[in-house]
């Protein structure tokens, strides 16, 4: 019996090493980020019709379809727990093409397609009245941070509980511990259909980190053989400055764009992705060091600039991601890469420990000229939460008319988590 309203709550990540190789059965390595989606779900009042609605402020998206609209019938459900499969079911995606066809920003089609897909598979009548799915992130969305993972982790969870294939969370996690639990399972499945709804060809690397929480060296399994996931507990402290160039760019777009290099140029990309493939092996062994010395960051350092430039030849910087680096090159902080897909968005360094506060002010000049952002985040924090019986102050601030869109991602972080940081639960 599902208690209305709810919340779930699904962390972004970064990817330090691997992403695009990840694309290609290569390992990665990628830890949890402090900075999350949340999904309110509620009863929509006096609502005979059964409506349900999108309220999606974070890219400006408001919609709703009639509950009778939906193709029921097109989805694999029968008895007992529907299995994620490795493709789409083509009938379905087909069902769900009328119900799209108002919905022309890629941005907007990409959210509602990866919805509809979820609800229409997960919650087979069990929805007797109308909902209202509101959405805010305080991640930046499209900047290679994960957030689509996070949303779709954040539907699957939610819509796996209204259907009753998972039972409510209840655990009060060390955020540490990296779960595996059934529930997990189920949610990091289905969320990974949702990732193939919003860019085709995911690895599955986000929607685990997503799900999981924590941070792991990932590596896709094809044939029905389970995705690789080792765990990587007590991570070296690393000084990583996180720097959003907020350059626009799409996920699906720039995975495509590889795929069509990798296809025409084999030879060279293999030994591309195998070099790619070693930097994530190598920095693995110097993560977990039971010393992780100077000499083991000196060395991690390097293996960030080469796999920059591996990804750079794949074709997936761009110049204010190359500014990113040169600024931080000519100031001698440390070694930048992009991170995601790259092609704008986000760039990691790893900072060097004897930077001073000069230099530090220094390079945030540079960034503010350009309109690049600076996050501070913790790394390997919890997967994917529960929040039942919220409080009204957080319910308020869920509320669309109470959406501002945000610069101070600190301030949401805390407003969100003071109000509901005792009761979260995670499966
Ligand atoms: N808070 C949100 N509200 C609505 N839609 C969202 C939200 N977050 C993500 N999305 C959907 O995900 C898309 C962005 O996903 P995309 O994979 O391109 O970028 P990303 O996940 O932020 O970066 P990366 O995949 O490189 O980690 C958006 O266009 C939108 O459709
Ligand atoms: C570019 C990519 O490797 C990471 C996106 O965060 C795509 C994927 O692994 O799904
Ligand atoms: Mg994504």
């Amino acid at each position: 019996m599902v208690n209305y309203p709810f919340l779930t709550s699904a962390p972004g990540k970064v990817i330090l090493f691997g992403e695009h190789s990840a694309v290609y059965n290569k390992p990665a390595i990628a830890a949890a980020l402090s900075l999350r989606t949340y999904l309110l779900v509620s009863k929509n009042e006096d609502d005979p019709e059964g409506y349900i609605r999108l309220e999606f402020p974070d890219i400006g998206l408001s919609h709703q379809w009639m509950k009778s609209e939906m193709p029921w019938d097109l989805s694999t459900h029968e008895q007992g727990r529907p299995p994620a499969i490795e493709e789409l079911n083509a009938e379905l995606v087909n069902g769900l093409t009328p119900m799209l066809t108002t919905i022309t920003s890629p941005l907007h089609y990409a959210a509602a397609y990866c919805f509809l897909y979820l609800f229409v598979s997960l919650c087979h009548g069990e929805v007797e009245h109308g909902l209202t799915f509101t959405v805010r992130s305080t991640l930046p969305i499209g900047a290679g941070l994960g957030s689509s993972a996070s949303i779709s982790v954040c539907l699957a969870s939610a819509f796996a509980y209204i259907g009753g294939h998972i039972k409510a969370a209840g655990l009060e996690r060390d955020s540490k511990i990296v779960k595996d639990s059934d529930e997990c399972l189920f949610i990091d499945a289905w969320s990974y259909m949702g990732e193939k709804c919003i860019h085709g060809n995911p690895s599955g690397i986000d929607n685990a980190v997503a799900t999981h929480g924590g941070a792991v060296m990932f590596q896709r399994m094809e044939n029905a053989v389970p995705n690789v996931r080792t765990s990587m507990r007590n991570l070296p402290s690393i000084n990583l400055l996180l720097t959003n160039t907020k350059t626009p760019r799409r996920t699906a777009d720039l995975v495509s764009n590889v795929a069509r290099i990798v296809n025409d140029f084999p030879k060279s990309t293999g030994c591309i992705l195998e070099s790619m493939e070693a930097i994530a092996r190598e920095a693995y062994n110097l993560m977990l060091r039971p010393f992780f010395d100077e000499d083991s960051k000196a060395r991690l350092m390097e293996l960030m600039r080469i796999n920059h430039g591996l990804l750079v030849s794949l074709g997936v910087s761009h110049p204010n991601l190359e500014r990113v680096k040169l600024y931080c090159d000519e100031l001698k902080m440390g070694e930048t890469k992009l991170t995601g897909a790259g092609g704008g968005g986000c760039a990691i360094t790893l900072l060097k420990d004897d930077v001073d506060a000069e230099t530090y002010e220094k390079l945030f000049a540079k960034f503010e000229q350009n309109g690049f952002e600076t996050f501070r985040t913790t790394l390997g924090g919890k997967g994917v939460g529960l929040l039942e019986d919220p409080a009204e102050a957080l319910l308020q601030y869920m509320t669309p008319e109470s959406f501002v869109n945000f610069n101070n991602t600190t301030e949401i972080e805390t407003s969100i988590g003071c109000t509901a940081v005792e009761s979260w639960k995670y499966w």
